[in-house]
């Protein structure tokens, strides 16, 4: 770290002052909260694993730890032989030799520093390899309540950013530490087979170094923790601003976006000031210690060698080894603030691991393979975590394969709760849902999924070509498959005629493709899934009612012969359906068919009224209440 000159005035100012260049404000209502502390010893004991790979390296990287100081020594020693036997005497006998030692002690250190440069950041991002890709694989596995909870931007600067952390933690700071101790070994003894009297009295002052750490380390791991968090904010801030960039643009909302972004852009500029304060005030504090120091070993040691007790070469190496020693000194009191900083960013990554998925596999899932498709909701009670409100209530229902159940309600009735609990995002509170019989509890969570073939509401589309959209439902599908499930969800058509075809780049979210074209791409995803339950959520929001019309056609070819579970407000889609489930408030209100339900259920005939009556393109929308 560049350590800026020393402020003197910094020095002689109060302590309230002082106070509040050393302290990070932080502030309460913040976008991310801070990660809890956790102990040193525990950050080591979480992530030494990782080291595993390269552990074998790091005995190498030793080996070079302790040539280094070795070189740096014997180069000393050399100085005080030029000194001593070439210089004072006037004696050029040894001046080769000793030229050529030089030359070689240079070769050989260029090639040692290659090796450990080229080893350690092999070891390092080995570690760093590992670890992200762990982090990524756990964060994934997460249940959904964990993203619906979480700020997006703060995770992706969790995964990117501190993991960097963690290995200047683990590694490159305990090789330091390292190096500074062999350092400190290597010079220690020769000072002292130099001249142990002057060297007792040089180390005397390193309890103040040890001292002026401590107290710098608290401040450090406190700005730390603020400027990590800081950081997850700022990454929070703009993933949620640019991701929603259409509608932060619509409604003029820039200004707002960019105070709010600014807000945390300089709660992070002042956290990483006060951090660069207290580094900047611990050099100078050191230097001044450092210096009291020398001075009184050049003050000993010119005395000795007016006594001639010391040769003119012996107090020049002495003084050499000795700015050679304050450094691993100094490295050594330092490296607490570079731990108890780092350890900051460990936390938050501790933070991530520590999540437990809410959803579980049973220790021994049941095999069912490919299953029929019955589906049913016995009873189920289930409210979101963190809530006390149930969003379904005593919900039970049966779907055989062949059969459509639709679920119709107003907006937060329950209906997209229902799917979710079908997929096993959660698990509910009370009551079963089974499939084919099997409590969804009891079956490997892969394999459930795989029987289940979804059309949300939202499309996701992903950035990729369209080919890669359709078979993102059936990794390694063929091209006829892809080919068959697009004709099947009429998409065939409007593909063939993107400027390259199925190679075509449909960009992020799918913005190149129109709502209905999304709609049709996504259907043909689930169609080439080929899954025996199928869940429709609003398959047709966003849609005008010609484009609704459209799809009506490759959604009936997807539904038949499966189970469907379809979630719509267009009375169009749900008028087929074997049964409908009316929800109000999380509680099944009536069930049955079209007509039977417009015989009996007052709500559901006046739905059917208001959507028969409405124009077209205004009734595909309108929300069954
Ligand atoms: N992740 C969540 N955490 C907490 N509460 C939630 C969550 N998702 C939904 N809810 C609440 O649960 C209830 C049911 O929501 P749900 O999304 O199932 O309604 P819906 O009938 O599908 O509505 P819409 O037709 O508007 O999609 C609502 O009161 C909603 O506020």
């Amino acid at each position: 770290m560049a350590e800026p000159e020393p402020s003197k005035a910094q020095h002689r100012k109060a302590r309230p002052v002082l106070r509040r260049l050393l302290y990070v404000a932080e502030d309460s209502d913040a976008v991310v909260a801070s990660a809890p502390p956790v102990p040193l010893r525990e950050v080591f004991r979480r992530f030494w694993p990782y080291t595993r790979g390269g552990r074998r390296w790091l005995a190498l990287i030793f080996v070079f730890i302790v040539l280094g100081p070795l070189v740096d020594a014997a180069e000393i020693w050399l100085f005080k032989i030029l000194i001593d036997d070439v210089l004072v005497p006037r004696d050029l006998s040894l001046l080769l030799p000793i030229a050529l030692s030089y030359v070689g002690l240079t070769l050989f250190s260029g090639v040692v520093g290659f090796a450990d440069a080229m080893t350690s950041t092999w070891v390092s991002q080995r570690f760093l390899l590992g670890l992200r890709s762990d982090v990524f694989r756990h964060v994934q596995g997460l249940s959904l309540g964990f993203f619906e909870r979480r700020r997006l931007g703060d995770v992706l600067s969790r995964v990117t950013g501190d993991v960097d952390a963690v290995e200047t933690f683990l590694l490159s700071g305990i090789v330091s530490a390292i190096a500074y101790v062999t350092e400190l070994v290597v010079f220690l003894a020769l000072l002292f087979y130099l001249r142990w009297d002057l060297t007792l009295l040089a180390i005397a002052i390193t309890p103040m170094f040890w001292y002026t750490a401590r107290r710098f380390s608290r401040l450090v791991k406190a700005a730390s923790r603020e400027r990590r968090r800081r950081a997850g904010s700022v990454s929070a801030i703009t993933e949620e601003s640019l991701g929603n960039i259409a509608l932060v643009q619509a409604y003029n909302r820039q200004e707002w976006e960019w105070g709010r972004f600014q807000r945390e852009n300089i709660g992070r500029f002042r956290a990483t000031m006060a951090s660069t304060r207290i580094g900047a005030l611990f050099g100078p504090l050191v230097d001044v210690i450092e210096l009291t120091g020398a001075l009184v070993v050049i003050g000993l040691g010119t005395w000795q060698l007016a006594q001639g007790k010391l040769t003119l070469g012996g107090l020049m190496v002495f003084l050499a080894l000795l700015s050679r020693l304050y450094g691993p000194i100094r490295g050594v009191a330092g490296l607490s603030n570079t731990f108890f900083s780092a350890s900051a960013a460990a936390e938050r990554i501790i933070e991530l691991l520590d999540q437990r998925p809410q959803v579980v596999e049973a220790a021994e899932p049941r095999t069912i393979g490919r299953a029929h498709g019955t589906v049913e909701f016995d009873r189920v009670f289930f409210s979101y975590p963190g809530t006390d409100r149930s969003a379904l209530r005593d919900l039970s229902f049966a779907v055989s394969p062949g059969e459509t159940l639709a679920l119709v309600g107003a907006s937060g009735a329950g209906k997209s709760t229902a799917a979710k609990l079908l997929l096993r995002f959660y698990d509910p509170q009370g009551g079963t849902v089974r499939l084919d019989g099997c409590d969804l509890r009891d079956l490997r969570l892969s394999e459930l999924r795989d029987n289940v073939a979804v059309v949300l509401q939202e499309t996701l589309v992903f950035h990729g070509t369209v080919r890669d959209n359709i078979a993102y439902g059936r990794p390694g599908a063929s091209e006829e498959a892809v080919v068959a499930a697009a004709r099947a969800a009429d998409a065939h058509e409007f593909i063939r005629r993107l400027p390259d075809g199925y190679d075509t780049v449909v960009g992020q979210s799918g913005r190149l493709l129109s709502g209905g074209q999304r709609q049709r791409l996504a259907i043909a995803r689930a169609m080439i899934r080929d899954a025996p339950v199928l869940i429709l959520d609003e398959p047709t929001t966003g849609l005008d009612a010609v484009s609704g019309w459209r799809i009506l056609g490759p959604l009936r070819e997807l539904m038949s012969g499966r189970t469907t579970i379809i979630i719509s407000h267009n009375l169009l889609t749900v008028r087929e359906a074997t049964q409908i489930v009316l929800l109000e408030h999380g509680r099944m209100a009536d069930r049955g068919t079209h007509t039977e339900l417009l015989a009996r259920s007052a709500a559901y005939a006046r739905l059917h009224e208001l959507h028969m009556h409405r124009p077209p393109d205004e009734a595909s929308a309108v929300e069954v209440r």
